[in-house]
């Protein structure tokens, strides 16, 4: 059985980020006052580094023991340590080095310059046995089973380093190494749908006009092949948190309006 899919539109990029950080840290404050330690996976690109800016600056966030939360990224641009392109760099940049994380809770894709030098593949099969060695009781995949995965959306309908008609669509296992992607740099690490599926919830952060026929598409019954997007569910519930112009494609029925 599927999980649900929930749409909510929201006025502009600037209210959908704000929007999207207070879910966020609302979720990990339950999830936290229930004495769990949450799992999240951050995103790269504009609007999903803008939800982290949203997070630094919103007061709520001292609701959340920052101390008691684990980061890990779906993907990453295979890119030197402190590269500004890098998904890790941006997001330290624009919240991580703001509040309190446990240093060992912060789980970054390995870069090129790490000990080894790794190879794309190299760096995907060390990210994979990071995940492996946090899962928790119960699990069904090797993956700790994350509590909320964010994710940006390309205007190609890639999410992560998943992109369409790539070979890394169908990679086993829970993370791929990735050469040849059409954007840049050609060279990255990514999840899997198998380990993004893992999730409890998913949660899509897109905005821009570029982006409403792969949004409509995806959840109008796409192929993930050729919209990947279209596989990434959770398996409790998969969220859609549009900006107006990503939405305009959608069907009015599916929608629900957050911000006129
Ligand atoms: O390269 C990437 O792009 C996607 C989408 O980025 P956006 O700027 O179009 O929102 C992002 O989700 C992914 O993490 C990143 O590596």
């Amino acid at each position: 059985m599927t999980s649900p899919t929930l749409v909510v539109v929201h006025r502009d990029q600037q209210t959908l980020a704000a929007a999207a950080a207070a879910r966020f840290l609302t979720t990990v404050t339950d999830l936290q006052s229930a004495g769990a330690v949450p799992h999240v996976v951050l995103t790269g690109g504009g609007l999903g580094t803008r939800v982290l800016s949203e997070l630094r600056s919103s007061p709520a966030r001292a609701a959340v023991d920052w101390s008691r939360l684990h980061v890990w990224w779906g993907d990453e641009r295979h890119l030197p340590t402190g590269h500004p392109d890098r998904n890790e760099t941006q997001a330290r940049e624009a919240l991580l080095d703001h509040v309190d994380v446990a240093p060992d809770h912060v789980h970054p894709v390995p870069a090129p310059d790490s000990p080894g030098d790794p190879s794309p593949e190299e760096a995907a099969a060390a990210y994979a046995a990071e995940l492996a060695a946090h899962r928790r009781p119960g699990d069904a995949v090797d993956v700790p089973r994350f509590d909320v995965l964010l994710l940006g959306m390309g205007p190609d309908g890639h999410v992560a380093s998943l992109f369409p008609e790539h070979p890394a669509l169908h990679a086993d296992g829970t993370v791929t190494g990735v050469r040849g992607s059409p954007k840049p740099p050609p060279e990255r690490v990514s999840m899997t749908f198998g380990a993004i599926r893992a999730a409890v919830e998913v949660w899509f952060v897109v905005a821009g006009d570029d982006k409403a026929a792969p949004a409509a598409m995806a959840l109008q019954g796409a192929g993930e092949r050729q919209v990947p997007a279209a596989g990434a569910h959770g398996t409790r519930r998969t969220l859609w948190l549009l900006d107006r112009g990503a939405a305009t494609r959608v069907p009015a029925a599916v929608t629900r309006i957050a911000s006129p």
